[in-house]
């Protein structure tokens, strides 16, 4: 942060969460949510479709009213945050611009109506690689340019605190690439920075914390390096082009395996050196015996198979709790 425009220091960068609650007519979409976006992180928050991260986060933003809890930025509702955009920024929907505004001037005006200088403007424009593209007219942008260009005018107020519903939407792999690094430098900086994703996998590489939610509540806020140790587990991987074989030994000697794909197995129960002993004395080939490292998704489906008691609810609300 460059703190030139007053950003607040890196103690108030936090988002705060606290037993929040909203109802919309019969659906519950945030039921008693808890949780805090520390500096220096890049938070994902994760869950199905309707889970209620949108809700959370437009509530965080002030653009919703909780029935009853907290949403905190630095300490402060959004509503008593002196000069937000300074504050806090988000990314929402991929911009919704006038067809026939350049994207340029869209960033221009709001830098002028928050009292920010001009430079600012090109300095985000080069951060999202949008300097020659933002002097044409939106009506021509793809999504992924507009979320580029909704990017930019999240960081124009370097703020210390950034919220970002699904950003990686209509992005190509290259630009999923370039959003992972941009964050990655962000949360470097000492950002509380909150990403919210349905996909687990999008995650991967870019999230240092998750809070996964399910149906408006808490199933799980953890360090994914926790996560993915948790699920790895004494898991050990091996290739072998005689699977059948190497299935049937291992299973007899007290392993429980699993099938990955047509010559990659996983095993619990027995030690790596003990499978490599076993499969040598029976001359069952075999190449690459090391520990399994679960990926994000793997990790993820067990979470939820584990929280499925937590999650799911009293036959009464069911219909109140889905879409
Ligand atoms: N303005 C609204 N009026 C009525 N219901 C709403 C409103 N906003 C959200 N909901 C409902 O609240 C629940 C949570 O929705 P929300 O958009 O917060 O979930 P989400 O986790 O962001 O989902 P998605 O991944 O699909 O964006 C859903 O059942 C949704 O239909």
């Amino acid at each position: 942060m460059s703190h030139t425009t007053g950003a607040t220091d890196a103690t108030e960068a936090t988002i705060e969460v606290r037993d929040l609650r909203k109802r919309f007519g019969r659906t519950l979409a945030v039921d008693g949510l808890s949780f805090t976006v520390e500096p220096g992180t890049v938070t994902g928050f994760v869950g199905p479709n309707g889970a209620g991260k949108s809700t959370t986060m437009r509530t965080v933003l002030g653009l919703d009213a909780p029935d009853s809890g907290q949403a905190l930025i630095g300490g402060r509702p959004y509503h008593a945050l002196r000069t937000p955009l300074l504050e806090v920024g988000a990314l929402l929907d991929a911009a919704a611009l006038h067809p026939s505004r350049r994207g340029r001037d869209h960033l221009r005006w709001l830098a002028h109506s928050h009292g920010l200088p001009m430079r600012r403007v090109d300095e985000v424009l080069e951060q999202v690689g949008m300097e020659q593209a933002s002097r044409r007219r939106a009506g021509g942008y793809s999504l992924g340019m507009r979320q580029r260009l909704g990017i930019a005018a999240a960081l124009l107020g370097d703020p210390p605190v950034l919220l970002l519903d699904e950003p990686v939407n209509g992005l190509d792999p290259e630009g999923i690439q370039w959003i992972r690094t941009l964050l990655r430098h962000l949360a470097s900086e000492g950002r509380a920075i909150l990403v919210s994703s349905h996909l687990m996998s999008e995650l991967e590489d870019t999230a240092d914390h998750l809070v996964v939610i399910g149906r408006g509540r808490l199933i799980a806020d953890t360090a994914v390096a926790d996560l993915l140790t948790a699920a790895s587990g004494d898991r050990v991987r091996l290739r072998t082009s005689s699977r059948t074989e190497a299935m049937e030994l291992l299973a007899r000697e007290g392993g429980t395996v699993a099938v990955i794909d047509r010559d990659t197995l996983t095993v619990t129960g027995l030690p790596a050196e003990r499978i490599v002993e076993l499969l040598g004395a029976s001359r069952v080939p075999f190449a690459e015996v090391g520990a399994h490292r679960a990926t994000l998704e793997e990790a993820y489906m067990e979470l939820t198979r584990d929280a499925v008691e937590f999650t799911s609810t009293p036959a009464a609300d069911a219909d109140e709790v889905t879409r």
